[in-house]
């Protein structure tokens, strides 16, 4: 998801989104949480909602309409954000041309006439969850629609027993988390990071040999969570010549492993111990969490890389700083981490063989867009009683 560290350049819009993040305490630590991992219907959000009608203050309205009064649009709470910046004033013009955008501040100032308005929430970053106590205070509320795969920050089981629905936005972050992950392995490889900083400190005495990286083409990559993000992955890596293996619940079909070249492993160990790069695309679940710990970082090569897209507490981060330090492994490329971000002292930030993003694998201009089309799409979808392109189940 965006964090609003990337983007602190971009202009801030001050009364768009609420600051405060008052009614939605962290109830359940991400780990402990159902995860993504749930059972989905997936349907192709791109059959647009070109008009939705719904019934607002006892009349049927279409939102095709432009002249529809805000205040006459279903309510949607936009959860808080963090960071404003000049994006999100896009963002927040796409959700009022189907909602009467209520922000976390005019909420908790009017709680009492806004919370019957309220019928939706868009949950914009994954960080803030939503607690019992807000869903309490929201009697009409009958979807929360995640912008972002991973719902790991939501209690589905509690959520789903006030009769509210979830869904999540699986299509528009493929591509750019795939991207991301290149970017990391690339980055890492060819020690991108480390090149910038010799680069802007000529008094360094810079000789190739000793910053020398690895390859990326024709090297081994092992992709861990073969979903839709994963096998992004493998398409792009097929264009360096790769040799792509994978593990996973579930093998591909054969047609779909020719197409990338992809070879399913089994067992996640014989992928550990093959990989010059093994990348993380897995949904957090109890299943998944520190399924990376000190054993299966010893099964990989000492020249391997470890690149993170998924969630932070799939690695048992003890064990990795371990396994860099004694370099039991070359390097680690983590776009995720726990917490978010990392205490300024933790040891991961003191080592030079890691490179560290703010969890940014959807953070671009289109991505962020994609994403609230998708998620508008499916709240439209639930409002309307339509089928629901991406709803997510609880186990
Ligand atoms: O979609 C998500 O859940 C992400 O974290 C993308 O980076």
């Amino acid at each position: 998801m965006l964090r609003s560290k990337a983007f602190s350049v971009l202009k801030p819009i001050p009364l768009m989104f609420g600051q405060s993040n008052l009614a939605c305490k962290c109830m359940h630590p991400a780990i402990a949480s159902h995860g993504h991992h749930c059972h989905r219907r997936s349907v192709d959000y791109r059959q647009r909602y070109k008009t939705c009608p719904f019934s607002a203050g006892g009349r049927t309205i279409s939102t095709s309409q432009t002249q529809v009064m805000a205040e006459e649009l279903p309510g949607v709470l936009v959860l808080d954000i963090g960071g404003t910046h000049g994006v999100l004033e896009n963002l927040a013009a796409l959700l009022k041309k189907h909602f009467h955008l209520i922000t976390m501040k005019e909420f908790l100032e009017n709680k009492k006439e806004m919370s019957k308005k309220i019928q939706s929430i868009f949950v914009f970053e994954c960080r803030p969850t939503i607690d019992q106590q807000l869903l309490e205070s929201l009697p009409n509320l009958k979807v929360i629609g995640n912008s972002g795969v991973g719902v790991d920050h939501l209690d589905l089981k509690m959520i789903s027993n006030f009769g509210v629905k979830v869904t999540n936005t699986p299509h528009a972050v493929a591509d750019p988390t795939a991207d991301m992950g290149m970017a990391l392995m690339l980055a890492s490889a060819r020690r991108l990071v480390e090149g910038c900083q010799i680069a802007v400190s000529p008094e360094t005495k810079c000789f190739a040999v000793d910053w020398m990286g690895v390859e990326v083409t024709r090297a081994t990559l092992g992709i861990i969570g073969m979903g839709s993000i994963g096998y992004k992955v493998a398409q792009r890596a097929r264009a360096f010549n790769m040799k792509i293996l994978y593990h996973n619940r579930n093998r591909r079909r054969k047609d779909e492993e020719e197409a990338v070249g992809a070879h399913y492993c089994e067992k996640m160990e014989d992928l550990l111990q093959q990989s010059d790069f093994v990348m993380l695309v897995v949904n957090l679940t109890p299943e998944t969490h520190k399924l990376i710990g000190k054993k299966e970082l010893g099964l990989m090569k000492p020249t391997a890389t470890l690149i993170n897209i998924s969630r932070g507490a799939v690695i048992d981060q003890d064990a990795l700083v371990e396994a860099l330090q004694k370099k039991i492994i070359r390097a680690a490329a983590l776009d995720v981490t726990y917490p978010e971000p990392l205490p300024r002292d933790h040891p991961l930030l003191k080592l030079n063989n890691i490179i560290i993003t703010p969890h940014i694998g959807t953070a671009t201009v289109h991505a962020i867009h994609m994403m609230a089309e998708e998620a508008i799409a499916n709240m439209l979808a639930v409002l309307s009683g339509q089928p629901i392109p991406s709803e997510v189940f609880p186990k």
